[in-house]
């Protein structure tokens, strides 16, 4: 195809993406259509003389005018994007010495508040950039962060992004399984086109502002703190003086993304100064003075090849998505999860079907819902949930309002190697020399069945295994070994009870239990007396703890340790407490300077933790101290450096642990 033919076909396909994007049923994932903008953009730069007219890239959003179209003071645009380190450099050079914030890019929708004489007269979307909705109605009552008043005079107009924050949506999907939202900015989206706020009552949304003007002009040109004097929660903005500290706080962005309550996927860097942003002035679809840096997808669209249901460590039977395997959130995905039949109805998934697969940090990757229904060719074909166990072949029971299956034989043997394997998990006794592969061989050949059974294991035993050789086999006993140490919190998490979480086991241990036959025989009310923990956890711990009794005899005969490990205990602030309020990271390798000996890193940050600080696992804008041993990575340095964190070497602190009275 000739570069004329194609660049019509982009342009024509964007504006149909686009439409059937804003109107809350998008047909692609962002990803794909950002290619699609990209390749045009390619295109009209090489070919600057065939420029489509009009050009879509010129457009901004959709004009989706529902309730009443209301024209903006000043167009709301969309910003010019940037993916490496050099685009943020150059923006830099564009403007030199003026000041700049850098903050997250929100993933909602923009809103424009305008206020008169001190009251909130009306909230707009953006639309077409040029008219957008009158969303006043809806704002006024789902909107948090939007005050019905400021304290200034004349016109005021707060720009900002309207969300809903992922704890919201996730309650919100919990209490409707039957009608979940596909992902939060679709939410809000759909719940500013409400016709009744009644209707959408259950959806609440958060406004961060990011952009004002004021009429007369206010005295304060500083973006962030203006925003703050008339009372809003503003996007959370850092100034930066030049581009390296601004790739910081952008890297610091991308590695808290999925820890905070907003979707993001970017960063915005915009003048700090509102006269020179203003100055700066705009091009025909961005402002000059800002620039959004975009951060890898987490969100893609694939096929979904076939489903199979995996039984899991409490039996229960779960969907599996095999997908064609597809880039997302920096790895190749080939598996994603489907939760559950409801879920698989209500979002009305069929084998075949192109399917959006999202995926944040360690998460494991689950369909989000099926893309453009209208394509289906009819060769698609209906998910059916099994009625028999795919292991034992016993039948399955339904449980719950979102009808979860379950195989309840306690002898199934899927569940028992998945048990086995959870047991050897990091998050429990940590036997890392053997793998699943071959707890499942084992297991297989009748010499696994049980936890305990890993500490009958001998090395002549795994000799006779063809494939163990000498050295593996020292390493897989050795690493058994080291396991017995594994301590109350551990051995509750690898025993898998069902409701009892991870959280459960440490609540557990903080609440002063000293072993897992405490928690045995603490009976109900002795549970529920523990923060978080509810008549029904309270009732499968000593359900399956009163099950388990005998194996808890058994791991106790083979040496396991089942009592609560130091590190485990709450934390006793010591008097004095010289680390108190202090945020700390620790680095390197850490040894005891009275004696020399290598002492572990969680071993010493629990010592912090007496002094009274906060740890945490990696240098942010919140840490006020990096902690160093010895051999530290040069980066962690750098980051500290940049980010003005004060770096204490270990024998400081020892120094004062020890004049705490710590150690
Ligand atoms: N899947 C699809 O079919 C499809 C179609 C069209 C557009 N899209 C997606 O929509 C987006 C592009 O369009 P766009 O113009 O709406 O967004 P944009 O990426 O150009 O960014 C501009 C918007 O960012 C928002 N924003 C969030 N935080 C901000 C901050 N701190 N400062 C300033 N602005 C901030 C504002 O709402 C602003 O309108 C892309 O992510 C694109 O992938 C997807
Ligand atoms: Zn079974």
């Amino acid at each position: 195809m000739n570069a004329r033919d194609r660049i019509q076909e982009l342009a024509d396909q964007i504006v149909v993406l686009r439409d059937a994007y804003y109107r809350g049923s998008p047909k692609v994932a962002d990803a794909d259509y950002d290619a699609i903008e990209d390749e045009l953009r390619g295109l009209i730069e090489a070919n600057p003389e065939l420029t489509p007219d009009p050009n879509p890239l010129d457009q901004v959003g959709a004009p989706a005018i529902l309730h009443a179209p209301i024209r903006h003071s000043r167009p709301m645009l969309s910003l010019e994007k940037a993916t490496k380190p050099e685009q943020v450099a150059a923006f830099f050079t564009r403007f030199p010495g003026q000041p700049v914030v850098v903050m997250p890019k929100l993933d909602g929708l923009s809103l424009a508040l305008v206020y008169e004489n001190g009251r909130l007269a009306r909230a707009v979307t953006r639309g077409d950039g040029t008219t957008g909705d009158d969303v006043t109605m809806l704002v006024r009552a789902l909107t948090d962060g939007v005050p019905d008043t400021v304290d200034a005079p004349g016109r005021v107009e707060v720009r900002g992004e309207a969300v809903m924050l992922r704890s919201t949506f996730a309650a919100y999907n919990k209490v409707h399984p039957d009608k979940p939202l596909i992902n939060p900015r679709n939410a809000a989206a759909g719940t500013l086109r409400a016709k009744d706020p009644a209707t959408v009552a259950e959806r609440r949304l958060q406004f961060f502002a990011f952009d004002l003007s004021t009429e007369p002009e206010s005295a304060e040109t500083d973006l962030d703190g203006a925003l703050r004097t008339l009372g809003f929660a503003a996007a959370d903005m850092r100034h930066c003086e030049d581009a390296e500290a601004a790739q910081a706080v952008i890297t610091t962005i991308e590695q808290q993304r999925n820890e905070l309550d907003y979707d993001l996927d970017g960063a915005v860097l915009r003048l700090a100064d509102r006269d020179a942003y203003a100055a700066a002035g705009t091009r025909s679809s961005s402002p000059r003075g800002a620039l959004a840096f975009k951060f890898a997808a987490e969100e893609k669209t694939t096929v979904l090849a076939d489903v199979v249901w995996d039984v899991g460590k409490t039996g229960k039977i779960a969907p599996v998505a095999w997908l064609e395997p597809v880039f997302v959130g920096g790895t190749t995905v080939t598996r994603a999860t489907l939760a559950n039949q409801e879920v698989i109805k209500a979002r009305g998934i069929k084998i075949g079907d192109t399917v959006l697969v999202r995926r944040a940090g360690d998460v494991i990757p689950f369909v989000a819902g099926v893309l453009d229904a209208a394509k289906r060719t009819g060769e698609e074909r209906e998910i059916v949930p099994p009625s028999v166990c795919p292991s034992c072949e016993e039948p399955l029971t339904e449980q719950g309002n979102s009808r979860e299956l379950f195989c309840t034989n306690v002898a199934c043997p899927a569940q028992t190697v998945r048990r086995l394997i959870h047991w050897a998990s990091r998050a429990a006794a940590d036997i890392d020399a053997i793998g699943g592969v071959w707890i499942e061989r084992l297991a297989e050949a009748g010499i696994l069945e049980h936890p305990s059974d890993f500490y009958r294991l001998t090395k002549e035993k795994l000799l006779e295994f063809d494939r163990i050789g000498e050295i593996s086999a020292t390493r897989m006993i050795e690493s058994i070994d080291a396991s017995r140490a594994v301590g109350l919190r551990r051995a509750l998490i690898g025993l898998a009870i069902p409701m009892a979480s991870e959280g459960t086991a440490a609540r557990l241990c903080r609440a002063g239990f000293g072993s897992l036959e405490a928690v045995a025989d603490a009976g109900e009310e002795g549970l529920v007396a523990v923060e978080d923990i509810g008549p029904k956890v309270a009732a499968s711990l000593i359900e399956h703890l009163t099950r388990l009794r005998p194996e808890l005899e058994r791991l106790r005969e083979a040496g396991v340790s089942l009592d609560v490990r130091e590190e485990d205990l709450p934390p006793v602030v010591a008097a004095g407490a010289p680390l108190k309020g202090k945020t700390v990271v620790v680095t390197g390798s850490i040894s005891d300077p009275r004696s020399g000996e290598k002492v572990p890193r969680p071993t010493f940050q629990r010592l912090c933790e007496r002094a009274g600080a906060t740890i945490a696992s990696s240098v942010s804008a919140n840490t006020d101290m990096l902690i160093t041993g010895a051999d530290v990575g040069a980066s962690k340095l750098t980051k500290a450096e940049k980010l003005e964190v004060e770096v204490v070497d270990q024998g400081a602190i020892w120094q004062q642990l020890i004049e705490a009275g710590v150690v």
